[in-house]
């Protein structure tokens, strides 16, 4: 059976791309945005012009501010920043619908505990169904209708596959799997290598970098995903390398795009200003430097990510220590 009735809370470029996605997959779908004027304007102009320009939202697509109408669906998909999902749960844990699933369309780690976004809900929404979506899906390819493959995960399979056959339509293809942990670890911790490819192609380090970067990367959230007890064929599928290769080789991009910009000069504080676009990547790099010290794995091109980013540590420094670290065996 398929999704009648979809929520997805967040009316950024993500959230509204989502939207769309569950309108064309044949559902009802209601768009939540948390400021009321935005909800109003997307309503009456039926575009999302500050986040997704350009792209005419169909009148079956509702808009609504209001939070506890949102949350009576069928299914509620979250879609604003990782930071902010604590917060969602509390607000939203005395409105839930029973047996209603949650789908974790945001990539991040929580800054403060280290804790993934399902691990987040088992406190916070406890008995809610959970799932994620994840996988190379950048929002405006997505809402102009371009050929996309996703990933769906969660440990309950029937739910997968109601995912699967709610969300699919002609351009958009999800594939399923059990790997709640690898999905959720893959999906955040790319942000981060897309952040270093962009510091290095902005420094005019060249393709060679960002290529040894990506592939270095990959070994670095396999490693902090297996430790977390996700599994190596995630880290290969569409959540896992699709994602990195995407997000680590476009400037749409707002992780490499932020870090094209650091690393032509521009301090992040300057750039974070003029933005109101989210970059999870900067809030998730120390996360994911605590959690892979909790874990005991070794991540050094996170590790200088996060040094440049927070600790005042310098791009060409940093660069000359990767390249200096003892000659190892690729693995
Ligand atoms: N854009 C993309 O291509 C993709 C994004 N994602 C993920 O989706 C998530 C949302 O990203 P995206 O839609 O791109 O976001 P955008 O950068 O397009 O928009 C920022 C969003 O953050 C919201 N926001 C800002 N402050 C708060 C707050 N205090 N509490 C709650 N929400 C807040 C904004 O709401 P407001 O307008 O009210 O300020 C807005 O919805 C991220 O985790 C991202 O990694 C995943 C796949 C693709
Ligand atoms: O996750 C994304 C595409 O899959 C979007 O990446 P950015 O948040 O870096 O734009």
């Amino acid at each position: 059976m398929t999704l009648a009735q979809v929520s997805v809370i967040g009316a950024g470029a993500w959230g509204t791309a989502l939207a769309l996605i569950a309108t064309r997959g044949g559902c009802r779908a209601f768009l939540h945005a948390r400021r009321p004027e935005l909800a109003a304007t997307i309503a009456a102009t039926r575009c999302n012009a500050a986040y997704l320009p350009d792209i005419e939202l169909p009148a079956e697509l509702a808009v609504t501010a209001d939070f506890a109408a949102a949350l009576d669906a069928d299914a509620v998909l979250y879609a604003q920043p990782a930071q902010h999902f604590r917060a969602f749960c509390q607000k939203a844990r005395p409105l839930w619908r029973i047996g209603a699933p949650l789908v974790l369309c945001a990539k991040g780690i929580e800054q403060e505990s280290g804790l993934l976004l399902h691990e987040i809900a088992a406190e916070a929404l406890p008995g809610v169904a959970v799932a994620a979506l994840s996988g190379p899906s950048f929002a405006i390819d997505v809402a102009r209708g371009l050929p996309t493959a996703i990933a769906i995960a969660a440990p309950d399979g029937a739910l997968v596959e109601r995912l699967m056959r709610s969300l699919s339509h002609g351009a958009l293809r999800p594939y399923g799997s059990e790997d709640l942990v690898g999905t959720e670890v893959a999906g955040a911790v790319k942000n981060v290598y897309a952040i270093a490819c962009g510091l290095a192609i902005g420094a005019g380090l060249g393709d060679n970098a960002r290529a040894a970067l990506i592939t270095r990367g990959l070994a670095e959230v396999t490693r902090l995903a297996l430790a977390k007890g996700g599994r190596q064929e995630t880290l290969m599928g569409l959540a896992g390398l699709g994602d990195l290769v995407l997000t680590c080789s476009s400037p749409k991009s707002r992780n490499m795009s932020l870090g094209i910009e650091m690393g032509q000069g521009r301090p992040l504080a300057d750039i974070l200003a003029g933005r109101r676009s989210v970059a999870e990547g900067v809030t998730t790099a120390p996360a994911v430097l605590a959690l892979a010290r909790q874990l005991g794995v070794e991540m050094p091109i996170a590790a200088s990510v996060e040094r440049i980013l927070h600790g005042g540590g310098s791009l060409a420094a940093e660069a000359e220590n990767l390249l200096a670290r003892p000659l190892k065996r690729e693995s």
